[in-house]
Protein backbone atom coordinates (compact mmCIF):
# COMPACT_ATOMS: atom_id res chain seq x y z
CA UNK A 1 0.00 0.00 0.00
CA UNK A 2 1.29 3.51 -0.43
CA UNK A 3 1.28 6.06 1.85
CA UNK A 4 0.63 9.78 1.63
CA UNK A 5 3.70 11.63 2.87
CA UNK A 6 3.57 15.25 2.65
CA UNK A 7 5.93 18.11 2.48
CA UNK A 8 7.74 18.99 5.89
CA UNK A 9 7.30 22.29 7.37
CA UNK A 10 10.40 25.11 7.14
CA UNK A 11 11.03 24.62 10.69
CA UNK A 12 11.38 20.98 10.69
CA UNK A 13 13.76 21.19 7.13
CA UNK A 14 15.89 23.50 8.81
CA UNK A 15 16.38 20.55 12.21
CA UNK A 16 18.53 17.58 11.92
CA UNK A 17 17.66 14.20 11.51
CA UNK A 18 18.07 12.07 14.52
CA UNK A 19 16.07 8.74 13.59
CA UNK A 20 16.06 7.69 10.12
CA UNK A 21 13.76 4.39 9.77
CA UNK A 22 14.37 2.76 6.13
CA UNK A 23 12.04 0.11 4.91
CA UNK A 24 11.43 -1.87 8.44
CA UNK A 25 10.21 -5.16 8.18
CA UNK A 26 9.65 -7.50 11.42
CA UNK A 27 8.03 -11.08 11.31
CA UNK A 28 7.13 -13.64 14.49
CA UNK A 29 6.96 -16.52 12.55
CA UNK A 30 3.95 -16.49 10.02
CA UNK A 31 2.92 -12.91 11.83
CA UNK A 32 4.11 -10.00 10.04
CA UNK A 33 4.09 -7.52 12.67
CA UNK A 34 6.02 -4.13 10.50
CA UNK A 35 6.00 -4.60 6.69
CA UNK A 36 8.39 -1.94 4.59
CA UNK A 37 7.92 0.77 7.60
CA UNK A 38 9.91 3.89 6.95
CA UNK A 39 10.35 7.88 8.31
CA UNK A 40 12.65 10.16 9.85
CA UNK A 41 12.34 12.08 13.11
CA UNK A 42 13.88 15.38 13.68
CA UNK A 43 15.71 16.57 16.70
CA UNK A 44 13.27 18.64 18.10
CA UNK A 45 10.24 17.37 17.41
CA UNK A 46 7.17 15.43 18.69
CA UNK A 47 6.81 12.50 16.58
CA UNK A 48 3.52 10.42 17.09
CA UNK A 49 2.89 6.44 15.66
CA UNK A 50 -0.98 6.30 15.47
CA UNK A 51 -3.04 3.41 14.43
CA UNK A 52 -5.76 0.40 15.66
CA UNK A 53 -4.92 -1.94 17.88
CA UNK A 54 -2.06 -4.55 16.31
CA UNK A 55 -1.25 -2.18 13.85
CA UNK A 56 2.55 -2.40 14.98
CA UNK A 57 2.94 0.85 16.97
CA UNK A 58 4.56 -1.32 20.29
CA UNK A 59 6.41 -3.26 17.68
CA UNK A 60 8.17 -0.18 16.11
CA UNK A 61 8.92 1.39 19.10
CA UNK A 62 10.78 -2.01 20.24
CA UNK A 63 12.78 -1.72 16.88
CA UNK A 64 13.51 1.72 17.98
CA UNK A 65 15.08 0.94 21.57
CA UNK A 66 16.49 -2.60 20.25
CA UNK A 67 14.08 -4.49 21.86
CA UNK A 68 13.34 -6.47 18.89
CA UNK A 69 15.73 -6.54 16.14
CA UNK A 70 14.19 -6.19 12.70
CA UNK A 71 14.10 -8.97 10.30
CA UNK A 72 14.90 -6.45 7.47
CA UNK A 73 15.32 -2.95 7.04
CA UNK A 74 17.59 -0.43 8.58
CA UNK A 75 17.88 2.02 11.68
CA UNK A 76 20.06 5.41 11.41
CA UNK A 77 20.31 6.81 15.03
CA UNK A 78 22.90 9.89 14.96
CA UNK A 79 23.81 8.75 11.90
CA UNK A 80 24.58 5.31 12.36
CA UNK A 81 22.91 2.45 10.85
CA UNK A 82 22.04 -0.21 13.90
CA UNK A 83 21.56 -3.67 13.33
CA UNK A 84 21.03 -6.08 16.29
CA UNK A 85 21.02 -3.38 19.19
CA UNK A 86 20.54 -4.15 22.40
CA UNK A 87 18.67 -2.21 24.64
CA UNK A 88 21.23 -1.37 26.80
CA UNK A 89 23.34 0.17 24.43
CA UNK A 90 20.56 2.39 22.85
CA UNK A 91 20.02 3.54 26.45
CA UNK A 92 23.64 4.29 26.85
CA UNK A 93 23.39 6.49 23.23
CA UNK A 94 20.43 8.35 24.73
CA UNK A 95 16.98 6.31 23.57
CA UNK A 96 14.61 6.39 26.98
CA UNK A 97 11.30 4.44 27.03
CA UNK A 98 8.37 4.34 28.87
CA UNK A 99 5.94 1.61 28.71
CA UNK A 100 2.58 1.05 28.17
CA UNK A 101 2.32 -0.92 31.50
CA UNK A 102 3.81 0.99 34.39
CA UNK A 103 7.28 -1.06 35.38
CA UNK A 104 8.09 0.82 38.59
CA UNK A 105 9.78 -0.74 41.78
CA UNK A 106 6.32 -0.28 44.10
CA UNK A 107 7.64 -0.47 47.29
CA UNK A 108 10.56 2.11 46.57
CA UNK A 109 9.91 6.12 46.90
CA UNK A 110 9.74 8.72 44.04
CA UNK A 111 13.11 9.37 44.51
CA UNK A 112 14.62 6.28 44.60
CA UNK A 113 12.46 4.95 41.49
CA UNK A 114 13.73 8.46 39.87
CA UNK A 115 17.69 7.41 40.81
CA UNK A 116 17.25 4.69 38.96
CA UNK A 117 16.82 6.00 35.90
CA UNK A 118 20.37 7.55 36.71
CA UNK A 119 22.78 4.51 37.07
CA UNK A 120 24.27 4.40 32.88
CA UNK A 121 25.34 7.82 34.36
CA UNK A 122 27.41 6.23 36.89
CA UNK A 123 31.44 6.56 36.55
CA UNK A 124 32.67 5.82 39.73
CA UNK A 125 34.79 2.02 40.22
CA UNK A 126 32.92 -0.68 42.02
CA UNK A 127 35.63 0.36 44.89
CA UNK A 128 34.50 3.69 44.79
CA UNK A 129 30.99 2.62 45.19
CA UNK A 130 31.60 0.27 48.11
CA UNK A 131 33.20 2.45 50.03
CA UNK A 132 31.92 6.00 48.98
CA UNK A 133 34.66 7.83 48.66
CA UNK A 134 35.70 10.42 46.37
CA UNK A 135 33.71 9.97 42.63
CA UNK A 136 31.21 7.68 43.96
CA UNK A 137 30.50 10.16 46.69
CA UNK A 138 30.85 13.38 44.17
CA UNK A 139 28.58 11.49 41.76
CA UNK A 140 25.91 10.12 44.03
CA UNK A 141 25.25 13.97 45.33
CA UNK A 142 25.26 15.12 41.41
CA UNK A 143 22.75 12.62 40.57
CA UNK A 144 20.74 13.42 43.49
CA UNK A 145 20.62 17.16 42.80
CA UNK A 146 19.29 16.25 39.12
CA UNK A 147 16.82 14.45 40.24
CA UNK A 148 15.58 16.53 42.96
CA UNK A 149 15.24 18.67 39.82
CA UNK A 150 12.99 16.90 37.87
CA UNK A 151 10.75 16.28 40.91
CA UNK A 152 10.42 19.63 40.54
CA UNK A 153 9.82 20.29 37.12
CA UNK A 154 7.16 17.25 37.42
CA UNK A 155 5.46 18.37 40.61
CA UNK A 156 6.54 15.35 42.23
CA UNK A 157 7.86 17.39 46.14
CA UNK A 158 4.77 16.07 48.01
CA UNK A 159 5.12 12.39 47.55
CA UNK A 160 8.95 12.43 47.12
CA UNK A 161 9.21 10.03 49.98
CA UNK A 162 6.35 7.70 49.16
CA UNK A 163 6.57 4.58 48.11
CA UNK A 164 5.14 4.53 44.28
CA UNK A 165 2.70 1.47 44.77
CA UNK A 166 0.27 3.74 46.93
CA UNK A 167 0.38 6.14 44.22
CA UNK A 168 -2.71 7.41 41.93
CA UNK A 169 -2.39 5.99 38.80
CA UNK A 170 -1.46 9.20 36.96
CA UNK A 171 1.27 9.47 39.54
CA UNK A 172 2.86 6.62 38.94
CA UNK A 173 2.73 7.31 34.96
CA UNK A 174 4.65 11.01 36.13
CA UNK A 175 7.00 9.30 37.99
CA UNK A 176 7.53 6.76 35.50
CA UNK A 177 8.41 10.15 33.12
CA UNK A 178 10.64 11.05 35.52
CA UNK A 179 12.41 8.34 35.32
CA UNK A 180 12.99 7.95 31.94
CA UNK A 181 13.85 12.04 31.96
CA UNK A 182 16.83 10.93 34.75
CA UNK A 183 18.34 9.31 31.89
CA UNK A 184 18.88 12.68 30.08
CA UNK A 185 17.75 10.89 26.88
CA UNK A 186 18.00 12.99 23.27
CA UNK A 187 15.48 10.68 22.24
CA UNK A 188 12.32 9.76 24.09
CA UNK A 189 9.93 7.33 23.58
CA UNK A 190 6.34 7.09 25.65
CA UNK A 191 4.13 4.00 24.83
CA UNK A 192 0.51 5.59 25.70
CA UNK A 193 1.23 7.68 28.77
CA UNK A 194 -1.91 8.75 29.08
CA UNK A 195 -3.78 5.01 29.01
CA UNK A 196 -6.40 4.68 32.01
CA UNK A 197 -6.10 8.36 32.75
CA UNK A 198 -9.10 10.44 33.50
CA UNK A 199 -9.18 14.63 32.20
CA UNK A 200 -7.50 16.29 34.39
CA UNK A 201 -4.54 13.73 34.49
CA UNK A 202 -4.40 13.25 30.91
CA UNK A 203 -4.10 17.64 30.68
CA UNK A 204 -1.34 17.39 32.93
CA UNK A 205 0.48 14.85 31.34
CA UNK A 206 0.31 16.55 27.76
CA UNK A 207 1.63 19.64 29.59
CA UNK A 208 4.53 17.94 31.03
CA UNK A 209 5.37 16.37 27.77
CA UNK A 210 5.39 19.89 26.52
CA UNK A 211 7.60 21.21 28.82
CA UNK A 212 9.41 18.57 28.38
CA UNK A 213 9.94 18.97 24.68
CA UNK A 214 10.79 22.87 25.02
CA UNK A 215 12.66 23.02 28.56
CA UNK A 216 14.99 19.94 28.06
CA UNK A 217 14.49 20.08 24.14
CA UNK A 218 14.13 16.63 23.92
CA UNK A 219 12.84 14.96 20.78
CA UNK A 220 9.59 12.61 21.92
CA UNK A 221 8.23 9.84 19.80
CA UNK A 222 4.90 8.96 20.89
CA UNK A 223 2.21 6.37 20.86
CA UNK A 224 -1.14 7.07 21.90
CA UNK A 225 -4.76 6.42 21.24
CA UNK A 226 -6.22 9.37 22.79
CA UNK A 227 -6.55 11.18 18.93
CA UNK A 228 -7.26 14.03 20.70
CA UNK A 229 -4.48 14.61 22.75
CA UNK A 230 -1.93 13.38 20.02
CA UNK A 231 -3.87 16.53 17.31
CA UNK A 232 -2.72 18.64 20.38
CA UNK A 233 0.60 17.68 20.52
CA UNK A 234 2.10 16.60 17.61
CA UNK A 235 4.33 18.02 14.81
CA UNK A 236 3.97 15.47 12.52
CA UNK A 237 2.16 12.02 12.73
CA UNK A 238 2.83 8.56 10.78
CA UNK A 239 -0.27 5.76 11.01
CA UNK A 240 0.47 2.51 10.90
CA UNK A 241 -2.43 0.10 10.12
CA UNK A 242 -1.73 -4.06 9.67
CA UNK A 243 2.03 -3.31 10.17
CA UNK A 244 2.04 -0.89 6.69
CA UNK A 245 2.34 2.82 7.04
CA UNK A 246 -0.95 4.60 5.35
CA UNK A 247 0.04 7.96 6.04
CA UNK A 248 2.26 10.40 7.48
CA UNK A 249 2.10 14.51 7.63
CA UNK A 250 1.58 17.22 10.36
CA UNK A 251 -2.01 16.62 12.38
CA UNK A 252 -4.42 18.40 9.59
CA UNK A 253 -2.96 16.81 6.74
CA UNK A 254 -3.63 13.34 8.48
CA UNK A 255 -6.91 13.76 9.88
CA UNK A 256 -7.92 14.81 6.39
CA UNK A 257 -6.44 11.69 4.84
CA UNK A 258 -9.27 9.66 3.45
CA UNK A 259 -7.16 6.15 4.08
CA UNK A 260 -6.41 7.42 7.80
CA UNK A 261 -10.08 8.19 7.84
CA UNK A 262 -11.72 5.05 6.83
CA UNK A 263 -8.80 3.03 8.56
CA UNK A 264 -8.37 4.24 11.99
CA UNK A 265 -10.08 8.13 12.36
CA UNK A 266 -13.50 6.94 11.08
CA UNK A 267 -13.62 4.06 13.17
CA UNK A 268 -12.27 6.27 16.41
CA UNK A 269 -15.12 8.58 16.06
CA UNK A 270 -17.61 5.89 15.99
CA UNK A 271 -16.39 4.69 19.27
CA UNK A 272 -16.36 7.78 20.79
CA UNK A 273 -19.98 8.45 19.89
N1 LIG B 1 6.54 -10.91 20.72
C1 LIG B 1 5.60 -11.16 19.79
N2 LIG B 1 5.37 -12.41 19.35
C2 LIG B 1 4.46 -12.65 18.40
N3 LIG B 1 3.68 -11.71 17.84
C3 LIG B 1 3.85 -10.45 18.25
C4 LIG B 1 4.82 -10.08 19.26
N4 LIG B 1 4.76 -8.74 19.45
C5 LIG B 1 3.81 -8.28 18.63
N5 LIG B 1 3.26 -9.30 17.91
C6 LIG B 1 2.22 -9.19 16.90
O1 LIG B 1 2.55 -8.13 16.03
C7 LIG B 1 1.38 -7.40 15.67
C8 LIG B 1 1.55 -5.93 16.05
O2 LIG B 1 1.50 -5.84 17.48
P1 LIG B 1 1.82 -4.50 18.27
O3 LIG B 1 1.72 -4.81 19.74
O4 LIG B 1 3.08 -3.94 17.78
O5 LIG B 1 0.61 -3.57 17.82
P2 LIG B 1 0.10 -2.20 18.46
O6 LIG B 1 -0.24 -1.32 17.33
O7 LIG B 1 1.10 -1.69 19.45
O8 LIG B 1 -1.23 -2.65 19.21
P3 LIG B 1 -1.94 -2.04 20.54
O9 LIG B 1 -2.46 -0.69 20.17
O10 LIG B 1 -3.06 -3.02 20.79
O11 LIG B 1 -0.91 -2.02 21.63
C9 LIG B 1 0.20 -8.08 16.35
O12 LIG B 1 -0.37 -8.99 15.44
C10 LIG B 1 0.86 -8.80 17.50
O13 LIG B 1 0.10 -9.94 17.87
Amino acid sequence: MVATVSDLTPREQASEVLLKVENVELRFGGVRALHDVGFEIRKGQIFSIIGPNGAGKSSMLNCINGFYHPTSGTLTYKGQPRKHMRPYVTASQGIARTFQNIALFKGMSTLDNIMTGRHLKTKASLLENAFWFGRARREELEHRRFCEEIIDFLNLQHVRKTPVGTLPYGLQKRVELGRALAAEPELLLLDEPMAGMNLEEKQDMARFILDVNDEYGTTICLIEHDIGVVMDLSDRIVVLDHGEKIGEGTPREVSNDPKVIEAYLGVQEQESA
